[in-house]
């Protein structure tokens, strides 16, 4: 992230803060030349039913469906043990209200799919969506999946000043965390309401990274690094490739090509990049896996290109982008609940144990702590 992007947002957002929903208007007619009502009516709904054909209708919710069953494996119960009759744990509670925020230069439906199926799984009950306008208006398909999953309370909303709207509460409900993934605006827009407000991580421009060898098919290769160049001009790709041969034939406007020594070399370089995905495309795919450390999404094999991720397989699309993959992971179920610490403790365990807690806070000097352990009978 630049120091121009950086400040150039921070600036926005200071002006939201400070002039609440007069900037959001502001902003909203600046960027996307919108100027109307932002929350979307029950008729808007409506008539982007009746808008979409019914094939589509069914692929939707086959595609739902499919998340839905991949997501569902994630949901953890609460762990909880039993010793000396006292009882300890975690126990995992949904987040309340969240935002989501759907892409909108072109907009995603396949986006809120992502995020709305495991925040339902995760029995969030509150969920608002904000996307940019469209001519005033918001992507019927948007508007159906949002009706599918039971989303009522969407918002034509985008850029810098939908994140500002969910994370300050200006013209809403202030959300609890924000989720999805965007342009650079947004994903640095996100960053900086990071203690406002929860994020999911730092999803912004869309990467690719292939390692390849002599066996890959070279036209599958090359289509698979143009495709996540397609989301714009700010999207990566990199190939690391040991073929000198497919080196050549990837050598395109776009794609950033390194010619490897080994696959082992190829490898410490995905490291070093940290891509969103990861394709691999070798005679032994598995074999690389253990030398992964960094990526947001491994995918192997030839029948496991990037776009049957983003869109039909299951998996979820919403990734690190930036190098955040070496500190953040892909959006899981879980990332829509928190865990919260659980103890009750018998009578017997706290008087045989609590001479360590008392020893410990005479070490830091903490006298009400010791005297809170020491009254008990
Ligand atoms: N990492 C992931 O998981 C993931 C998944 C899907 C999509 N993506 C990425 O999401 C992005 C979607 O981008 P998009 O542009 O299509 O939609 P977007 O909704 O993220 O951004 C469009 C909005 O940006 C704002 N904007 C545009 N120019 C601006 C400017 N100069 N100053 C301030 N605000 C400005 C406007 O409000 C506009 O409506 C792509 O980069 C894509 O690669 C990432
Ligand atoms: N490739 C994107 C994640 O980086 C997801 C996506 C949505 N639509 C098309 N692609
Ligand atoms: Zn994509």
């Amino acid at each position: 992230m630049s120091f121009e992007l950086e400040s150039y947002v921070a600036q926005i957002l200071r002006d939201i803060q400070k002039r609440g929903i007069d900037a959001i208007r502001e902003y909203s007619r600046k960027f996307d030349g919108y100027d109307g009502e932002f929350l979307v009516r029950e008729e808007e709904f409506e008539e982007a039913e009746r808008l979409i054909p019914e094939e589509d209708k069914q692929v939707i919710a086959r595609i739902i469906e499919r998340v839905r069953e991949y997501h569902e494996k994630q949901l953890e119960n609460d762990k909880l043990y039993i010793k000396n009759a006292s009882l300890y744990g975690i126990i995992y509670k949904p987040i309340r209200r969240i935002g989501i925020y759907v892409p909108g230069g072109k907009p995603l439906p396949s986006s809120l799919i992502m995020t709305g199926v495991p925040a339902k799984i995760a029995g969030v009950r509150e969920i608002v969506v904000t996307i940019p306008p469209k001519d005033g208006k918001v992507n019927p398909y948007v508007l159906y999946v949002a009706k599918l999953l039971g989303i009522k309370e969407v918002y034509k909303l985008g850029g810098i000043q939908a994140i500002g709207a969910m994370a300050y509460g200006i013209g809403m409900k202030k959300v609890d965390k924000i989720f999805g993934p965007g342009n650079k605006f947004v994903n640095e827009a996100k960053r900086q309401v990071f203690g406002a407000v929860g994020i999911d991580s730092l999803a912004g421009p869309s990467e690719i990274a292939v390692i390849a060898d002599e066996s890959a098919n070279k036209d599958y290769v090359l289509a698979d690094l143009i495709s996540q160049l397609e989301h714009g001009k700010d999207s990566k790709a990199w190939l690391l490739t040991t073929s000198k041969e497919l080196a050549e034939y990837c050598n395109k406007e776009g794609v950033k090509v390194v010619l490897c020594e080994s696959l082992e070399e190829c490898a410490e370089k995905v490291n070093e990049i940290a891509p969103e995905h990861l394709e691999i495309l070798t005679k032994e795919p598995l074999k690389l896996v253990d030398l992964i450390e960094n990526a947001g999404a491994i995918y192997l094999g030839e029948y496991t290109p990037v776009p049957a991720a983003d869109y039909f397989l299951g998996v979820n699309h919403v990734l690190p982008t930036g190098g955040a993959a070496k500190f953040s992971s892909v959006l899981t179920v879980m990332d829509f609940m928190k865990r919260i610490s659980l103890a009750y403790v018998s009578r017997e365990e706290f008087l045989a144990e609590r001479y360590l807690g008392i020893r410990l806070a005479e070490i830091e000097g903490m006298e009400q702590h010791k005297r809170s352990m020491e009254i008990r009978r």
